[in-house]
């Protein structure tokens, strides 16, 4: 039977890139910095110029589809996921490392139907890597085939995570405790490349064995959270329990040996969640 949402996916993968051009031709120029929950929480006009060109695009095509994009709801969009077809959008996640032309940005776009993703691209512009997947199809990279890495012994593992943007420094000692301790497992290194996007799709390629982080949005894990699980990695809390995109925490992982082992280490703290905050705009 013909996939029904062939013509989304081809969609997204289009705009993506349209958006990925925009992204690395703002990265010659000037980037005026905002800041919003915090002032190492950072935003630009490209941020906001793509996240329009994204979703004036998509409406165009289907005009009856919903939106969950980071810079909307940070404008006072609500930030929910309902049963109807949701794109989940991140117009440039990573954009401290867009701020200071550290190469690793990426376009991330989910669609979601009854609150399953179906769909997700990420684009990491600079790179040139068009990282897709679709529910039961399989992950992909420009077009090549993904497979997590089979190492299930985290002393042999590299693990990625990100320090965030919260300096609250209660939070800051639990990310240092929780590093600490899976550093001391050992683990052969860890690593971020500042993109929550990138970080998982780096799990999908079998480059890192996981990537865990307490603080992400769910604008920021849609995407590649399906390029995980269909390279044939696993989605977990921090805590061990199931996976839940709004809850801002997340395990992305190559096994279930080492997120358990990730988990055991892993210091976890609750923050608001993504469909708690009551939308500005009536
Ligand atoms: O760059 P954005 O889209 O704001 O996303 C980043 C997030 O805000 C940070 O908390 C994470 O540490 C990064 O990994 C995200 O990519
Ligand atoms: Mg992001
Ligand atoms: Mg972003």
């Amino acid at each position: 039977m013909a996939d029904p949402w062939q013509n989304a996916m081809d969609h997204a993968v289009a705009v993506a890139r349209k958006a990925g051009e925009v992204v690395c031709d703002a990265l010659r120029g000037d980037r005026a910095v905002m800041t919003k929950s915090s002032v190492v929480d950072l935003v630009t006009q490209t941020d906001q110029k793509v996240e329009q060109l994204i979703i004036q695009s998509v409406k165009e095509k289907f005009p009856t589809h919903r939106f969950i994009g980071e810079e909307s709801v940070a404008a006072g969009e609500p930030c929910v996921l309902s049963d109807s077809p949701t794109w989940i959008i991140d117009p440039i996640d990573g954009t401290t490392n867009f701020v200071h032309a550290f190469p690793f940005v990426a376009i991330s776009i989910g669609f979601a139907i009854n609150k399953q993703v179906e769909f997700g691209v990420v684009f990491s512009c600079v790179e040139d890597k068009m990282f897709t997947a679709r529910r039961g199809k399989g992950a992909f990279c420009n077009g090549e085939p993904l497979q997590v890495s089979r190492q299930e012994a985290v002393e042999q593992a590299m693990v990625a995570t990100e320090f965030g943007s919260d300096r609250d420094a209660d939070v800051v000692d639990k990310i240092f405790q929780s590093l600490r301790n899976i550093l001391c497992l050992p683990v052969h290194g860890v690593r971020g490349a500042g993109s929550a996007a990138i970080n998982m799709c780096l799990v999908a390629s079998g480059c890192v064995e996981a990537y865990y982080e307490i603080g992400i949005h769910v604008w920021d894990v849609a995407a590649a959270s399906l390029i995980v699980s269909e390279a044939g990695g696993v989605l977990m809390d921090v805590d061990g329990g199931d996976v839940d995109l709004m809850s801002r925490r997340i395990i992305a992982a190559n096994s279930k040996t080492i997120t358990e082992r990730l988990v055991k280490a892993i210091v976890p703290f609750s923050l608001p969640r993504d469909d708690a905050t009551p939308p500005k705009k009536s």
